[in-house]
């Protein structure tokens, strides 16, 4: 066993969200197709004998005990009551709180890598219920495949979708996650359907529940919205306020991707069915 891992953390887009009902505790039943796509945070972990968990690489404006790379690799640590510690670097290249999931995707490459570092034997199973406590995105990508997902995001089907590219845009905002869900405008009253009937509508008839009241409160998206779907089919991704458009050619996407670069961080990015992450630990 390799002293140090390098592992991706792709991002994930929302091809479609319906929010279905409210919980007890706040939280929101949802119903969604989960896709990865080829833009990933890449994480180098590397063992350490000393028991400490150490971040070498500090985000800016998130507390190193905020970070959910250390937060994932503690509670590893305590839950399989191990003396092991790492590093841990990342080279940061999703935006943050932009509905990709980069931070439920760190999470995720921590504990899947960290299992295999420490050698501790631990289901896929068990990750994601662990994962689960530090964000409702991280069991998708412990799954690590293309997944319709009910409850708040942990209950997970297979699925295969079609792997277009896309652009990506990042408007020049952040938007609070439980600011869009406490907002009282906000719709949960989707009528649920079944995965067939998501999968057999297709894309033209997927919506994001969230994106009306995001444009209506964050203008900039709306703005960002409406020139990138003078291209193409457009829809925001989770709570946002990344949005993504859908193309059929590479051409078309780069050359739609460097437009909206001279005003926005913009990306090309290619949908996927299987995680790099699963591909780089060969499971
Ligand atoms: C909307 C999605 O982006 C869909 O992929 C995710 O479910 C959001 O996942 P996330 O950013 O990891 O969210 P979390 O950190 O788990 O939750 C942030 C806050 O959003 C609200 N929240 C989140 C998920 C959910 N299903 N219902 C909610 O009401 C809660 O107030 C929660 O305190
Ligand atoms: N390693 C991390 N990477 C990104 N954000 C982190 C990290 N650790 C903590 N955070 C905090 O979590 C917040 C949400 O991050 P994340 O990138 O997962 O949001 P998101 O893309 O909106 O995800 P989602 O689609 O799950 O809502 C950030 O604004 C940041 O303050």
């Amino acid at each position: 066993m390799s002293a140090s891992l390098t592992l991706p953390a792709p991002a994930k887009l929302n091809r479609m969200l319906h929010i279905v009902g409210r919980r007890d505790d706040g939280y929101h039943e949802l119903q969604t197709l989960f896709q990865i796509i080829d833009l990933s945070d890449s994480l180098t972990l590397t063992l350490r004998e000393d028991g400490n968990i150490h971040l070498s690489t500090p985000l800016d404006g998130v507390a190193c005990e905020d970070n959910l790379i250390v937060r994932a690799a503690r509670l590893l640590q305590r839950h399989a009551n191990t003396t092991q510690g790492a590093t841990l670097a990342i080279d940061k290249r999703l935006p943050m709180g932009g509905g990709l999931g980069g931070g439920s995707s760190n999470a995720a490459t921590v504990l899947a890598g960290l299992n295999k570092l420490w050698q501790l034997g631990l289901s896929s199973e068990a990750l994601a219920k662990l994962g689960l406590e530090l964000g409702a995105d991280v069991p998708v990508f412990i799954h690590g495949h293309s997944a319709w997902a009910e409850g708040v995001g942990e209950k997970l089907t297979t699925v295969t979708l079609d792997t277009p590219w896309f652009v990506i845009i990042h408007p020049a905002v952040s938007v609070s996650t439980p600011r869009v869900f406490q907002d009282p405008e906000l719709t949960r009253d989707s009528r649920p359907i079944t995965m067939a009937r998501a999968l057999q509508g297709g894309a033209s008839e997927w919506r994001n529940d969230c994106e009306a009241v995001v444009k209506k409160r964050y203008p900039q998206v709306a703005e960002a919205l409406d020139w990138l779907a003078r291209y193409a089919p457009s829809r925001l991704t989770g709570t946002g306020g990344c949005l993504f458009a859908t193309f059929e050619s590479e051409k078309a996407a780069r050359t739609v991707a460097e437009l909206a670069g001279q005003r926005w961080p913009a990306w090309a990015a290619r949908g996927l069915n299987t995680s790099p992450l699963q591909d780089a630990l060969g499971c």
